[in-house]
């Protein structure tokens, strides 16, 4: 499913118009298919209030309104501008709806405005969409904090009113919806820490824009149905070499797990073969935890004799860690992923990346991305798409970019991005985990984008089903996730298990 900047979706509109499927009708599928969706979580003796603002969200609002009076629901249409306001394509709308014999309220006939919203029992937010530009303006604001106060459910229409639909804006007041049923596409601010918990749960409408018609999108959600679509499958004839021969360089005296959590991750998403190179005396502290695996000495390991080898985790950030990591990046000749200190002490020579011939692959989280950019934490969690692609292209790397939604971005800019995973997942050594599962997927994967995009799915998804199955999101550990690989795998393929 693609994701969509304001811009992008406007184009969008515009190509099914010149397909034939005029405003009126987009707006009359828009509207009918959220209403469908909204009842999903309205009760048939709930009161409810449309909103409805001066643009086309608002015409949006008055299809919901009349499907919802059709289907026998108690609901009231509220236009919040002027009739002047009302133009285009949402007039005619309006105009349906008092043909079929409705009354339109005005906000501005309302008098008693706490007494008003205490009636109801459900509001609906159909004011403003991908439109708003800047601070909302009066009546939007008032009714805003009127609705966000009252003890109601919330429910809103594509966007939140007030939330931008594209990254980068800071400050905005908004409508904070429980629900919002997102037309036909999500949106950048569906996906930020700082524009997400406005939207409440969300799920996309279909609203008949042919996919043909639509202009390509290089960016996309991936999910569990596109890994089922793309895993590898395991030859009945296979050997351990096919499956990839990985090389883990990481751990140290005082971080042992993290090169264990790694290999085993490796080993247990279906690595053919998995090579360790530690710290000579961490190897008593990790053997025991991948049995599977083989020792070799950081002096002598030979970087091209892989398929695959990921650094950094847990070996430190002094001038050790920083030689060693300029060794393997000026060495492996296939693919190299980068991950935790690695990337801390890579920050010197970043250029070195732009020569490498095989892909790398970064894994930052937002903080290790804030130190590899110069740039603060608070614009990289504000602006992660550009910054992410800006980034990747660039230095001509796969990235990605941790967190509640993760970005995984390609040297051309390509962007896929996973929600899979809770705050379970938020604990040391979660993305030593996701290391280990990426190394094998890179491994093993024809197409990079859609192997990297598949090992953080898998990561999230097995967080996920380990804390629907007993686990809490309290207790959740690495390893528990490593352990619950298994039980994904068996789920997602007959032909694995
Ligand atoms: N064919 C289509 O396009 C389809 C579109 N669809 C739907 O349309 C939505 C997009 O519609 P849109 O472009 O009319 O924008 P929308 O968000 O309704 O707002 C525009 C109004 O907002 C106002 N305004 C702006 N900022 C403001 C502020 N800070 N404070 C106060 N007011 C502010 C601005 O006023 P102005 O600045 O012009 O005075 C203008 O009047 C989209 O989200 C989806 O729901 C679906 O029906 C499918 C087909
Ligand atoms: N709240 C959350 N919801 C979903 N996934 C999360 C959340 N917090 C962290 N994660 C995931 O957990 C992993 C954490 O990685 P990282 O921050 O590198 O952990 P560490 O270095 O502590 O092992 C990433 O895959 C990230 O996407
Ligand atoms: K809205």
């Amino acid at each position: 499913m693609d994701i969509v900047t304001a811009q992008e979706m406007y184009e969008r509109d515009q190509a099914a118009a010149e397909a034939g499927l005029a405003g009126t009708m987009l707006m009359e599928n828009a509207g009918r298919a959220a209403a469908y969706d909204l009842v999903k979580h309205i009760q048939k003796s709930d009161r409810i209030i449309v909103w409805i603002g001066a643009g086309s969200n608002g015409g949006d609002g008055f299809v919901i309104a009349r499907t919802l009076l059709n289907l026998g629901y108690t609901a009231e249409a509220v236009q919040v501008v002027p009739d002047e306001k009302i133009k285009g394509d949402a007039a005619v709308h309006k105009q349906i709806f008092q043909a079929s014999g409705h009354t339109v309220k005005k906000w501005t006939d309302v008098e008693d405005a706490e007494g008003y919203l205490l009636r109801a029992d459900v509001s609906i937010d159909a004011m403003l969409g991908i439109g708003v530009q800047g601070d909302l303006r009066e009546p939007y604001k008032q009714i805003v904090q009127h609705c966000n106060e009252a003890s109601l459910l919330r429910l809103a229409v594509d966007l939140p009113t007030g939330v931008p639909a594209d990254e980068g804006v800071e400050e905005f007041t908004a409508y904070k919806a429980d629900y919002t049923s997102v037309i036909e596409a999500p949106k950048l601010s569906a996906f930020l820490q700082h524009t997400q918990p406005w939207y409440g749960q969300w799920s996309v409408v279909e609203i008949g824009i042919p996919s043909q018609v639509s202009p390509a999108v290089r960016r996309s959600m991936w999910t569990v149905e596109d890994v089922k679509r793309t895993l590898p499958s395991r030859d009945d004839h296979s050997h351990k070499g096919s499956h990839g021969k990985g090389l883990v360089i990481g751990g140290s005296l005082l971080m042992p797990g993290s090169a264990a959590m790694t290999s085993r991750a490796a080993l247990r998403s279906g690595a053919g073969l998995i090579a360790i190179a530690t710290e000579e005396g961490a190897v008593p502290s990790i053997s025991p935890y991948v049995q599977e695996a083989t020792f070799v000495e950081r002096e002598t390991m030979e970087l091209s004799a892989y398929d695959g080898v990921a650094a950094g985790m847990g070996i430190g950030r002094g001038a050790d860690a920083r030689a060693l990591v300029h060794h393997v990046v000026t060495h492996t000749k296939g693919p190299l992923l980068i991950d935790a200190d690695g990337l801390y002490v890579l920050k010197d020579f970043l250029g070195k990346l732009e020569k490498r011939e095989e892909p790398t692959i970064l894994t930052p989280h937002p903080g290790e991305f804030a130190h590899l950019t110069g740039r603060s934490i608070k614009d990289v969690l504000l602006s992660p798409f550009s910054l992410a692609e800006a980034f990747a292209r660039r230095y001509g790397v796969y990235l990605v970019l941790k967190g509640p939604s993760t970005i995984i971005t390609a040297p051309d800019g390509e962007q896929r991005v996973d929600v899979t995973g809770n705050s379970g997942l938020a604990k040391g050594g979660s993305g030593d985990a996701l290391a280990g599962i990426l190394l094998t997927m890179l491994m093993q994967s024809e197409s990079m984008l859609d192997g990297l995009s598949s090992g953080c799915v898998l990561h999230g998804h097995t967080a996920d089903r380990v804390v629907q199955q007993g686990r809490s999101k309290v207790d959740l550990l690495a390893t528990d996730v490593i352990e619950g690989l298994p039980g994904t795998f068996r789920t997602l393929s007959s032909s694995i298990t």
